[in-house]
């Protein structure tokens, strides 16, 4: 049995969900499982945009067949060689043997790294420049590199006719297609943008500047529909201007929200305590916006995706070993890796007997020029009842800071 849907006339996704696969490239957890986007497009030639996992192949296989409908397969424009799009390259390529692969330089080289040596003729391949146009018949299919938006080969396909705009790995979301394939299903549900953020900051994050310098590239195009690799594509209005609209904002590094987000380690519940204090001060002062994460019970990329989300962020660390708690020490890094900038800041760090866990802390974040708000409060083992006045303090420069 297939599952494909037909997105325009003789366009048809033919992917596949994933609901077994439990993180994405091993490391960022999939509760709602993920999508591999591929789409057929038929004209006077027929053309594959992208492959899928190997996971789901016979059902990708089976969805391409049945697209193709008896018809032969031209082409398979490969956007950009990571394996969870590539693993079924071979099989297509073996399944049509008239099957050119499209790619650029770097892309055909990385194939010859990932599959084996001379597996396929020379004319099997078709290299394409950043501009290059390929005429399908009654569409033309313009290649545009965007090299670093994840990988560096990526490039994205712009279908001239009716303003069609395969991304690769761009504007996709984790998260399986439930039903609807079409965005404007999921742009207004919390719990998904707050996906497609996190799937952004942690697999785009740290590369704004391309992401910028892409979209400066493709601003003159008219664009009538984003298709990505993985989750919805966004073919209205509303839906392709609140992604633009998010990308702007993530690759700039603004922050969306006006809130507090606050991330603690804790091994006994005292540096807990105070993170809960300083919470709970907030909301007294009217801080409508409030996220507590403990750094030890948590994959990062959630964490790492609110960091970006909101304005103002609150470290708070014991020491261990005469520095900083290590998993602390490892979100900090990861932050930092992926962009982390201009945020305001605050701190809390806990000491029994002494170490460097607050100088750490701040040199790591050193580079994302943040601005400090308060004055650090520093706990001796446990917070004592006279120390409720300096952090309510904290918790007021907080406010303030947020109310600018
Ligand atoms: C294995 C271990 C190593 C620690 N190393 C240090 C240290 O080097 N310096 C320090 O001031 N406190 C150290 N502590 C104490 C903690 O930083 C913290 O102050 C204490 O656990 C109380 O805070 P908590 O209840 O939030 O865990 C250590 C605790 C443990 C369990």
């Amino acid at each position: 049995m297939q599952f494909i849907k037909k997105v325009y006339d003789n366009i048809y996704w033919v992917g596949a969900n994933d609901r077994d696969l439990k993180r994405f490239e091993n490391m960022f957890t999939l509760p709602n499982g993920v999508t591999y986007n591929s789409y057929i497009i038929k004209d006077e030639k027929n053309v594959l945009m992208d492959g899928s996992d190997s996971s789901v192949i016979r059902t990708y296989l089976d969805n391409v067949e049945k697209a193709l409908d008896g018809e032969d397969l031209d082409y398979i424009i490969v956007q950009h060689m990571e394996p969870d799009h590539c693993g079924s390259i071979d099989f297509i390529l073996d399944k049509y043997p008239n099957c050119k692969f499209v790619g650029n330089q770097k892309t055909i080289k990385f194939f010859h790294q990932f599959y084996p040596n001379d597996k396929y003729n020379e004319d099997r391949f078709l290299e394409i420049k950043d501009g290059d146009e390929l005429n399908i018949g009654k569409r033309n299919l313009k290649f545009v590199f965007a090299p670093m938006v994840h990988w560096p080969e990526v490039f994205m396909t712009y279908e001239t006719t009716e303003g069609l705009f395969f991304s690769a790995d761009a504007f996709g979301s984790f998260d399986v297609i439930e039903g609807h394939i079409s965005a404007k299903h999921y742009i207004k549900k919390q719990a998904w943008v707050d996906e497609n953020r996190r799937y952004y900051i942690n697999i785009v994050g740290k590369q704004g500047k391309m992401v910028t310098n892409l979209l400066k590239k493709v601003s003159d195009f008219e664009i009538n529909a984003i298709l990505p690799l993985h989750g919805p594509i966004y073919d209205d209005k509303e839906s392709i201007e609140f992604i633009l609209d998010k990308y702007d904002k993530w690759a700039n590094f603004k922050p969306e929200v006006k809130g507090v987000n606050i991330v603690f380690s804790s091994m006994y519940g005292n540096t807990e305590l105070a993170a809960d204090i300083l919470a709970s001060k907030l909301d007294e002062l009217g801080v409508e916006n409030i996220k507590l994460y403990d750094v030890s019970d948590n994959d990062f990329s959630y964490i790492i995706a609110d960091s970006h989300k909101y304005s103002n962020q609150v470290f708070v660390a014991m020491n261990y070993n005469a520095g900083l708690y290590h998993k602390m020490d490892a979100l900090l890094r990861e932050l930092v890796g992926t962009g982390y900038q201009n945020r305001h800041i605050s701190f809390i760090h806990n000491y029994s007997w002494g170490g460097k866990s607050l100088e750490q802390a701040k040199e790591i974040l050193e580079k994302g020029k943040h601005e400090y708000v308060g004055e650090d409060f520093i706990i001796n083992s446990s917070m004592k009842d006279d120390q409720e006045k300096t952090l309510e303090n904290l918790a007021k420069a907080i406010k303030e800071d947020l109310d600018k």
